[in-house]
């Protein structure tokens, strides 16, 4: 009989519950209707949870009062601007956000700035939440204590006053070789374009010639510098949790395989030809020569892998922050016709109007303004906004606040360098704030925190100056540029550093001299 054609309910409830007759598509239904409510349920009491520990971590801080489910401010982090960025400084000096459930203390003073770099007990940097899956998590910027200190100790000898004077002059011909191709392609095409794109490239052939010399060919150099665009959008302070096929990150991770690969490759061939007593051309053979040193103190053996994943760890580090340098140097010049007339006085009173002579080291000491236009260069536009930590364990900050333990903590470097009372007229360009020792700037050196502080600091600071400084003035004696101002020239877009959103337009002449 189909019972489910006639359903007679019992007149008592007293029958057992089991003789009732259930038709089958009845009770699929209430199974399926558990199922629901329970995983409804289920779900309830995780969002809830979710909001509660995000309150409970956040305490007092300001912050919104609840997170987003599941995803919280993931959307702002795609899309980061220095806005947003300035505002949530501005709600105070330790604020609180969640993004995919990553509870998140950004610290705005510079107190508590220099706090964070300075407690490697508390905090270690992670650059950015996806850094060690594309570095790899055994790169050595990922150490701390002692074994960091004693990594970078011998990392320390690759930027000596001398080894920085042989990159210098790989930096001089690179850079006069770059700018040929553009005054090139400014012949055939004189209106005004990005610079943004050009100028990656300049510091990424700079950076892969005095890393690895004539240790790497042409085509594994092109290779590096095409695919590492990949690299750059991937460093998002929180990227979608899977390194899934398809999203940044995995794209970034094979970027970095075919890095270093070609890495490596030049880090052997390097040992080979120090080897075989050749002379010292670039950053590895100084390294492999400095290890065969008897003098030498400390490890001697390091891997061509090891060798690479330094390497890639100066490309990771500079890359993006250079080249932001870079594109702001140029348009902080091209809109202040008065500095760059200063920058031109003194490259005539150094050069003595010799400009195909490359620029030693001497000559570079010789040139005070360019380095103080530098500084303030990169003060006003730091490349590095700031500087992602993890706490690893319980941070008692503050007197009223713990960072919890796993919890991003991130110093910020552009309120310190903002700071009206350091930097009085903080907005504006005034090389002149670094030419007078009682200055206030000069007179609060830890406010100046473009490059970071303690134990992680920049190990590359005097290079990046150097080098930016080479290209600004190889720039000033050799080309003139003019740039098409956009509406949007003056507005800033986050792509890992700061770039201007226009991309910088110049429109680029062979200098034509007074
Ligand atoms: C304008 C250019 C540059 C800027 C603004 C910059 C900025 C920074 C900042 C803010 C940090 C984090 C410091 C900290 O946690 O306290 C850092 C770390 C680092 N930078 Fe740079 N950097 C630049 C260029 C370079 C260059 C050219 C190199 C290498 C040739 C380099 C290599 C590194 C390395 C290896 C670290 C990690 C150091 C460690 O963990 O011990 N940087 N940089």
């Amino acid at each position: 009989m189909d019972h489910s054609a006639s359903v007679k309910i019992p007149s008592s409830t007293s029958s057992p519950l089991s003789t009732i007759p259930i038709p089958s598509f009845l009770g699929a239904s209430s199974k399926g209707a558990t199922w629901l409510y329970t995983t409804l349920a289920i779900v309830f009491a995780l969002l809830a949870l979710e909001q509660s520990v995000y309150r409970y971590k956040k305490r007092h801080l300001p912050g919104a009062a609840w997170t987003i489910p599941v995803i919280g401010k993931f959307a702002d982090s795609l899309k980061p601007t220095l806005e947003n960025y300035i505002k949530q400084w501005e709600s105070g000096a330790l604020s609180a956000v969640s993004v995919f459930n990553i509870f998140i203390v950004l610290a705005s003073t510079n107190d508590y700035a220099r706090k964070i770099f300075n407690s490697p007990t508390y905090a270690e940097p992670c650059l950015t939440h996806s850094g060690k899956q594309i570095l790899r998590p055994d790169n050595w910027v990922f150490l701390n204590g002692k074994v960091h200190v004693e990594y970078r100790r011998v990392l320390n000898t690759l930027f000596t006053r001398k080894a920085l004077g042989t990159y210098l002059r790989i930096m001089d011909s690179i850079t006069r070789t770059h700018f040929a191709r553009w005054l090139d392609e400014a012949a055939k095409d004189p209106s005004a374009r990005p610079i943004m794109m050009v100028a990656r490239d300049l510091n990424m052939d700079t950076s892969l010639r005095v890393f690895c010399g004539s240790h790497i060919s042409e085509a594994a150099a092109k290779e590096i510098c095409d695919k590492y665009w990949r690299i750059t959008v991937a460093l998002e302070l929180v990227n979608f949790p899977l390194a899934l096929p398809g999203t940044k990150v995995y794209r970034a991770i094979q970027a970095r395989k075919a890095a270093l690969a070609h890495l490596e490759h030049a880090a052997a061939s390097s040992k080979l030809a120090m080897a075989s007593g050749a002379e010292p051309e670039c950053m590895l053979d100084h390294w492999v020569r400095t290890l065969q040193d008897p003098a030498h103190k400390g490890r001697r053996d390091f891997s061509d892998t090891e060798m690479a994943m330094v390497l890639f760890s100066f490309l990771f580090a500079s890359q993006d922050a250079m080249s932001s340098g870079l594109i702001y140097g140029f348009q902080h010049l091209a809109d202040h016709p008065e500095i760059l007339a200063k920058v031109r006085e003194e490259q005539e009173r150094v050069r003595g109007g010799d400009y195909e002579k490359p620029v030693t080291l001497e000559m570079m000491d010789d040139m005070p303004y360019l380095r103080a236009l530098v500084k303030e260069s990169l003060r006003v536009k730091p490349p590095v906004t700031m500087v992602p930590y993890r706490a690893t364990k319980a941070f008692p900050i503050s007197d009223d606040y713990t960072v919890p333990a796993g919890s991003m903590v991130i110093p910020s470097l552009y309120p310190s360098l903002h700071d009206p009372e350091v930097f009085p007229e903080p907005a504006s360009l005034i090389p002149d704030r670094w030419l007078d020792p009682e200055s206030s700037a000069n007179q609060n050196p830890r406010n100046y925190l473009v490059f970071g502080a303690g134990p992680h600091k920049c190990i590359g600071n005097e290079y990046a100056v150097m080098n930016i400084a080479l290209v600004l003035a190889d720039a000033a004696v050799l080309m003139d540029w003019e740039h098409h101002r956009t509406p949007t020239s003056d507005k800033v877009q986050i792509i890992a550093t700061l770039f201007p959103q226009d991309g910088c337009l110049l429109k680029l002449s062979p200098r034509q001299k007074a």
